[in-house]
């Protein structure tokens, strides 16, 4: 049998810090940087070394490979926020977190939340005015964050309280990547931003807290996915979640919803209102669905010109990096990657990867259409993930988004503020810096 072969490093790489100015210098490129003709490259931050995979058939086997790839430094970073929640577990105590949590998610479920969905979005633009600038980032964040509080948790918390909730995951998520790929000194130190931090993660905590409190004084059932964490029970021991656990959990969910479709949502937003011919094949399209009565569940699936702008939306806008850590010795395009080793892909590099996706900085829908979707390679294509870990929510995110900008469409031009420069934010998921808009009414 030949020997396995060395893994080559990623370029840009300096003796000692390894790949860490140039994640440090470029944050935003450097997935994308590190993409090389190789199916699998080397990554180092400093004493922290990554497999990075490039090739997407390696990208699918290290999500649906449970027997050799268990949660990594990620998803281990995260947790450290909230506890041990379903995004972080693995095995068999995963098994029984999402069989509970599942039915939560369902299309029954989700189909009752569409209302609720459309009753928000429509107050929420209905408050706008025209001529008057919009900062729809926020709009979309206060939108999507209503709609999960109602859908999930049945609960309406005050403005103030949503925003305090929305700053603290934003201050999770652009931690995030910091947390993963540096030691993890750089994040205990007590500087004024991990200071900041802590105070921020405290008040989330109270809120979360006094909201379980409530719901235990106040038994009546709720059909919400708080009644299911209150009423679940350990498969071992049969004992229900403490305190602590339903917490955990609760915020965590939260988090994986709350800024992935809000951050979503506004990047649709944005590519619609810069892009006159998107915005008007979108208003035709919500128009000529709608013209048969309110826009329900059941007609959400004609909004396919809709599905198609939020799909490149997710292909384009995709997160940084997701991680595993290899169980055991795992050969990977015939390199052995030992045991314990961090093995890591990024969703973006693969979405922009040129050879998959032609002209793959543009936001172009039409190659999303359902006909051309079809010859994308296994891999290619993974907003929410695949394999036992795939998004729980993904029903409930592409339901909300949808339902929100075909609601959009139909009642305003969007058009970005004249003057204004928006870019785009370090994150473990890239946010936009601000999404002022100028809407007038349509006829
Ligand atoms: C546009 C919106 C969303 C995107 C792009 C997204 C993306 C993802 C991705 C890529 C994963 C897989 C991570 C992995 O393989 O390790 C994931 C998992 C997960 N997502 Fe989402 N998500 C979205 C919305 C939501 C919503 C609305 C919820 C609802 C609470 C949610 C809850 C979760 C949970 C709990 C997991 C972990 C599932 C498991 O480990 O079994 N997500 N999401």
């Amino acid at each position: 049998m030949p020997a396995p072969a060395p893994c080559p490093p990623a370029p840009g790489q300096v003796p000692l810090l390894g790949h860490a100015p140039a994640l440090l210098r470029r944050p935003l490129s450097f997935f994308e940087a590190t993409r090389t003709a190789e199916p699998l490259v080397r990554v180092g931050f400093g004493p922290i070394r990554l497999y990075l995979a490039n090739d997407p058939a390696l990208v699918h086997r290290i999500q649906v490979d449970t027997d050799s790839f268990e949660r990594g430094r990620f998803f281990e970073r995260l947790a450290s926020n909230f506890g041990n929640p379903l995004i972080a577990s693995d095995g068999a105590e995963h098994q029984h977190q999402r069989r509970a949590l599942k039915p939560a998610f369902s299309r029954r479920s989700v189909r009752d939340h569409t209302s609720a969905i459309t009753e928000e979005t429509e107050r929420r633009i209905g408050a706008w005015r025209p001529g008057t600038v919009v900062a729809a980032d926020e709009e979309m964040s206060d939108l999507v964050a209503a709609v999960v509080l109602r859908s999930l948790f049945s609960t309406r918390l005050s403005p103030t309280t949503v925003r305090d909730i929305r700053e603290t995951l934003f201050l999770i998520a652009r931690r995030l990547l910091v947390r993963t790929v540096f030691p993890d000194i750089v994040s205990s130190l007590p500087t004024p931003g991990n200071r900041r931090f802590a105070a921020s993660v405290g008040r989330f905590h109270t809120t979360v807290d006094e909201l379980i409190r409530e719901r235990r004084a106040n038994p009546r059932p709720h059909h919400d996915i708080l009644q299911t964490l209150l009423t679940t029970r350990h498969p071992a021991t049969g004992a229900p979640l403490s305190d602590t656990e339903i917490r955990s959990e609760f915020l965590m969910l939260l988090f994986a919803a709350l800024e992935t479709t809000s951050t979503s949502l506004s990047w649709a937003v944005f590519e619609v209102a810069r892009r006159p011919d998107v915005q008007h094949r979108l208003q035709n399209e919500a128009d000529t669905v709608t013209a048969g009565g309110p826009l329900g569940y059941d007609r959400l699936k004609n909004l396919t010109y809709t599905r198609q702008v939020i799909d490149e939306t997710l292909r384009l806008h995709a997160p940084m990096l997701f991680t595993r850590r290899a169980r055991h010795d795992v050969t990977l395009a015939g390199i052995t990657v030992p045991a314990g080793s961090e093995v890591g892909y990024s969703p973006r590099a693969v979405h922009r990867d040129p050879g998959l996706y032609p002209h793959p900085a543009a936001f172009d829908p039409d190659r999303t259409a359902p006909d051309s979707a079809t010859d994308r390679p296994q891999g290619a294509y993974f907003p929410f993930g695949t394999g036992p870990h795939r998004c729980i929510g993904e029903h409930l995110a592409l339901t909300t988004m949808t339902t929100a900008l075909a609601t959009l469409a139909t009642k305003w031009n969007l058009r970005i503020a004249p003057g204004t420069r928006i870019r785009e934010t370090n994150s473990s998921l890239p946010h936009l810096s601000s999404l002022p808009l100028l809407p007038t009414p349509r006829g």
